[in-house]
């Protein structure tokens, strides 16, 4: 369990984090996601104790990064995958970590049979790519078997394979309930990783709830019905007070309503209907929306 209250960071002038509370649980992969420069890694980084909050707390089971006695054995990080010494070899890497953190040695060749990285290991760290960097760095992550697992956009860099691996690696960390907590970019990963998400802007919590209601929220979630009898359902669910479009003669879309209501107020109206289905919104166009006001670093308009 991650918990944060009241967390803020100055830089200068700056304010990278502005007040920032979650409870992350375990069990549940929670996406991380915000504009570049949202406050992401510095979020990540005052968790891990790796800098000191301006203001508010943030602890993991209970305790501040600083009193955890065995701190990789209760959270696994991957926040930059090219932090290793580049001239020591993943074997050598993991297995100076071990030592220093009282772990047994054959859990090194345990992680990197999980992460795939068995056959490179003895391969110096500064020729790995940037890839097998981010299994490397997954590997020092797992070596203490802990419960709670942060990941700062844990796919950079990784082929559709190492993308999907991670996906189900995430899946199978918070089946055996730990919290797993992951920042990405990319949208389409997430939608398929995540259970629930923290969006964040400016430094500021923006959204944190489930994937599901994330997207159930969008204005682009809709209900597509299609009936003999469009115009009177139009009516009947403006009525209701549900905004309709018409599609087309025999077809409408309804949005801010869920599915079930639409079909009992049709029920309702004695209204026939040949089709009623959700068009779901993807991550990507609820997070637009979500962010849109938040945009740190957008680019400008393009001029031809
Ligand atoms: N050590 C630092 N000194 C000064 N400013 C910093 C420092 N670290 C981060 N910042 C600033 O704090 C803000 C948040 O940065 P952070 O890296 O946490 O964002 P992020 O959400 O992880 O972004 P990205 O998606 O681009 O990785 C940015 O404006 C950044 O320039």
């Amino acid at each position: 369990m991650i918990s944060v209250k009241g967390l803020s960071k100055r830089y200068g002038d700056h304010l990278a984090v502005d007040d920032l509370s979650l409870e992350l649980r375990p069990g549940t992969v929670t996406g991380f996601l915000g504009p570049n420069g949202a406050g992401k890694s510095t979020t990540m980084r005052l968790i891990l104790g790796l800098d000191r909050p301006t203001a508010g707390t943030a602890t993991i089971g209970g305790l501040p990064y600083h009193r955890i006695r065995n701190p990789l054995r209760t959270v696994g990080a991957l926040l930059d995958a090219r932090a290793t010494h580049p001239g020591r070899s993943g074997h050598a890497h993991l297995v100076a970590l071990a030592r220093s953190n009282g772990i047994a040695r054959r859990r090194v060749t345990e992680v990197l049979e999980t992460v795939g990285l068995a056959g490179a290991a003895r391969k110096r760290a500064g020729t790995l790519s940037l890839g097998m960097s981010q299994r490397l760095g997954i590997a020092a992550a797992l070596l203490g078997d802990p419960e709670v697992l942060m990941f700062d956009e844990p796919v950079n860099g990784l082929d559709p394979d190492g993308v999907r691996w991670v996906r189900g690696l995430m899946r199978s960390l918070a089946d055996e309930g730990r919290t797993v907590f992951v920042s990405s970019h990319l949208m389409s990963e997430m939608q398929l990783t995540a259970d629930h998400l923290v969006v964040i802007g400016k430094g500021r919590l923006i959204m944190d709830a489930p994937l599901a209601e994330v997207i159930a929220g969008s204005s682009l979630t809709a209900v597509i019905a299609r009936s003999p009898h469009a115009g009177d359902l139009a009516a009947r669910l403006r009525a209701a007070g549900i905004a309709v479009e018409r599609l087309g003669e025999n077809e409408l879309v309804a949005t801010g309503a869920p599915i079930d209501r639409v079909g009992d107020l049709a029920h309702e109206a004695g209204i026939r209907l040949h089709e009623l289905r959700t068009r779901q919104a993807s991550l990507e166009q609820a997070y637009q929306e979500l962010t849109a006001a938040s945009v740190e670093y957008g680019a400008g308009p393009v001029r031809g």
